[in-house]
């Protein structure tokens, strides 16, 4: 075939079907919907038969420690590992070739890894009353903060906002031509036309940026920390100089004139004066003298929850003592609301309790019913429960001492890290693109796993049932032909991760779920897949291939934010910050399945400022909750 610079092959690195496509309608058929997939065109058959190819080569080579990757040997470190620990059986990753960060970054088909966490989300639930009134009053464009306790549905209407905005600009970018050739054929009356302005009007609308304030919680919905979408680094400059850095980068620039709406989850954890500083550059960099220049904010979190991480001294202040705060969310518009239905825990009494402790108050009699939690819970078919312990330290302890203590032989899976691009174009080295998932990602560089291993999911499947933090003890180690042919399930996530055919994967044997609604396997296979750190673009900053699994004797509290967790241990000796006690035990389902080692009532702490300021929304919202019941209950047939 003559090299043509119109004719295009598209190479299907990973997909439902992996090879060459001469059209991108077929090449898409294997791409679409597939988690993970990577493809990419080329001009001449035989590159994207050698690209699309190599894959398999690469499995047939993965006993020897050459990284064709990178096109070198692997460090020097890695194999001294394999010789130190001699004794053990190790599993590399399968290494497969992954176009070069220069492909990626000017090529928009390659499509290495997506975001792993976003497309193995776990179906969510249909939205309740309350949340869909929220997303409804977002999608009027209003800047909005919603809260709640723990497991009142935010992350679930956060993922729901992301996936409408998503959808929107889709169909709008789709529209496009369409109104364009409206507008151009307008007969001059303009009945139901629409002008050029509101042409592109309409995609700018649903431009959505999505940041947390920790790189962990941006992984989970998709996003960047806000640092990095801001282009802020660590964000201690003064505004001002702030603002002079941004204005230097033309990419970081224009993505905050012309993003329209930004989330930031897990606003509890972001400081004021950052908060303060974020507003004055919006409003320079936007020129727009409203309130972070006219960004529509949509900020979600408890500050009830972890706070502000204190660098130094241990004086904050939260985001809503910041001075614009006021200005952008008060009573009078009406933009602040609390989700309170509870959906984590079923018992009447466990919800009661824990929304007393949120504000820092638990009675005697409840006091002794946590003391009365200090007992041994025996689970039947052996499984144990989570442990949950306020410092680093202890966990590293305990996960080490429990695996030694296993007599079965040791499984070690590295992490195999692509690095990418920064949202300013800059390409990552290999030991950048490391720190960053080390950073951002509860994915581990090395995974050490023994048969009888208690381990913890840290991505949601398709299927609904096994979610990011769902708990296992490891069974067995097979190949996947060796696990379907004995029955073991498979999950749909893993074919898009693309695991080496010939290395002997994990089985997990899982914690049988009462509260998932899909029909759980109880021994699943557990793949390598992969993870991605996004750039303010929303494009890899840096990929991680691995095992998704953590030991999970011992978990930081600090990690285990966010999570729902069936059986669950915690020692409260080493409480330490506010809001710790609580997000603890808000993450069990049960009283029943819940172990409380050194409960006092003094560690159920609550901020002052927090209590003083969410108490008139808390009021307000009840007693508006209490005339829309009054209302509901009223027979107003006849007036
Ligand atoms: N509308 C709903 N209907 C049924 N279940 C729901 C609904 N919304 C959320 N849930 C379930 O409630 C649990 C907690 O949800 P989610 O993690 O979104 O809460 P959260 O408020 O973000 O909690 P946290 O503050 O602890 O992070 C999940 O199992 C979720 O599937």
């Amino acid at each position: 075939m003559p090299k043509s610079a119109k004719v295009k092959f598209y190479g299907v690195m990973r997909g439902r079907q992996p090879g060459v496509y001469t059209t991108w309608d077929e090449a898409q058929k294997q791409v679409s919907g597939f988690p993970g997939a990577v493809h990419k065109a080329f001009p001449t058959y035989q590159e994207a038969e050698t690209w699309s190819g190599m894959g398999k080569r690469m499995d047939r080579s993965s006993q020897s420690s050459y990284d064709y990757a990178q096109g070198h040997r692997r460090p020097h470190h890695d194999r001294d590992h394999d010789y130190n620990n001699s004794h053990k059986r190790r599993r590399s990753p399968s290494p497969r070739p992954v176009p070069d960060v220069k492909a990626r970054s000017t090529d928009q088909e390659v499509d290495i890894g997506k975001s792993a966490v976003i497309q193995q989300s776990a179906a969510d639930p249909p939205l309740s009353e309350q949340q869909s009134r929220i997303l409804a009053r977002i999608l009027e464009g209003e800047s909005f903060f919603f809260t709640g306790s723990a497991g009142t549905g935010k992350s679930v209407l956060l993922r729901a906002i992301i996936r409408t905005f998503k959808e929107n600009e889709k169909k709008e970018e789709d529209n496009v031509e369409k109104n364009w050739r409206d507008y151009l054929n307008d007969d001059g009356l303009g009945r139901g036309r629409k002008s050029g302005a509101d042409v592109g009007a309409e995609v700018k609308r649903w431009k959505l940026g999505v940041t947390a304030s920790t790189g962990m919680a941006g992984v989970n919905i998709g996003g960047s920390t806000i640092h990095s979408w801001a282009g802020i680094g660590l964000g201690d400059l003064p505004a001002q100089k702030l603002y002079e850095k941004i204005l230097r980068n033309k990419i970081t620039s224009t993505r905050w004139r012309t993003t329209a709406a930004l989330i930031i989850d897990e606003v509890s954890m972001i400081d004021a004066t950052l908060f303060d500083k974020l507003e004055e550059i919006a409003r320079k960099i936007r020129r727009d003298p409203r309130p972070f220049g006219g960004l529509q904010l949509i900020l979600s979190g408890d500050f009830f929850q972890l706070p502000p991480v204190a660098k130094g001294s241990n004086t904050y202040a939260f985001a809503f003592e910041a001075t614009s705060w006021p200005q952008i969310f008060n009573q009078e518009k009406n933009n602040m609301m609390s989700l309170t239905r509870v959906f984590r825990q079923k018992e009447d009494r466990f919800v009661r309790v824990l929304e007393g402790m949120r504000r820092g108050m638990i009675s005697d009699q409840d006091a002794l019913m946590l003391k009365s939690l200090e007992r041994e819970v025996k689970y039947e078919g052996g499984i144990e429960p989570v442990g949950l312990y306020p410092q680093k330290s202890e966990v590293a302890t305990i996960n080490a001492a429990r695996l030694a203590a296993l007599k079965t032989p040791i499984q070690i899976f590295l992490a195999w890290d692509v690095p990418g691009i920064t949202s300013s174009g800059y390409a990552l080295d290999q030991p950048q693109a490391t720190a960053s998932l080390d950073r951002n990602t509860i994915w581990p560089k090395e995974l050490e796993l023994k048969v009888g291993a208690l381990v913890m999911l840290v991505t949601n499947m398709q299927d609904g049932v096994l979610v990011n933090g769902s708990t296992g003890v490891v069974v067995d180690f097979m190949t996947i032909a060796d696990a379907m042919a004995e029955g073991v399930s498979l999950p749909a996530a893993a074919f898009g991760g693309a695991p080496d055919p010939n290395t002997a994967w994990p089985v997990v044997e899982f914690t049988p779920s009462k509260h998932a609604s899909g029909k759980q396997s109880k021994r699943v296979i557990i793949p390598q897949m992969s993870v991605d750190v996004l750039n303010a673009l929303g494009k890899p900053e840096a990929t991680r291939h691995q095992v998704p699994l953590i030991l999970a004797w011992a978990l930081t509290i600090h990690k285990s934010q966010g999570q729902t967790i069936e059986r669950v241990k915690i020692d409260l000796n080493k409480i330490f910050v506010e809001g710790q006690t609580y997000v603890a035990i808000s993450r069990a389902v049960s009283l029943e399945n819940l172990e409380l080692k050194n409960f006092t009532a003094d560690r159920v702490m609550a901020h002052k400022r927090v209590i003083e300021w969410a108490r008139p929304l808390e009021q307000e919202q009840a007693a508006e909750e209490e005339w829309d019941d009054l209302v509901a209950n009223c027979d107003l047939e006849g007036y």
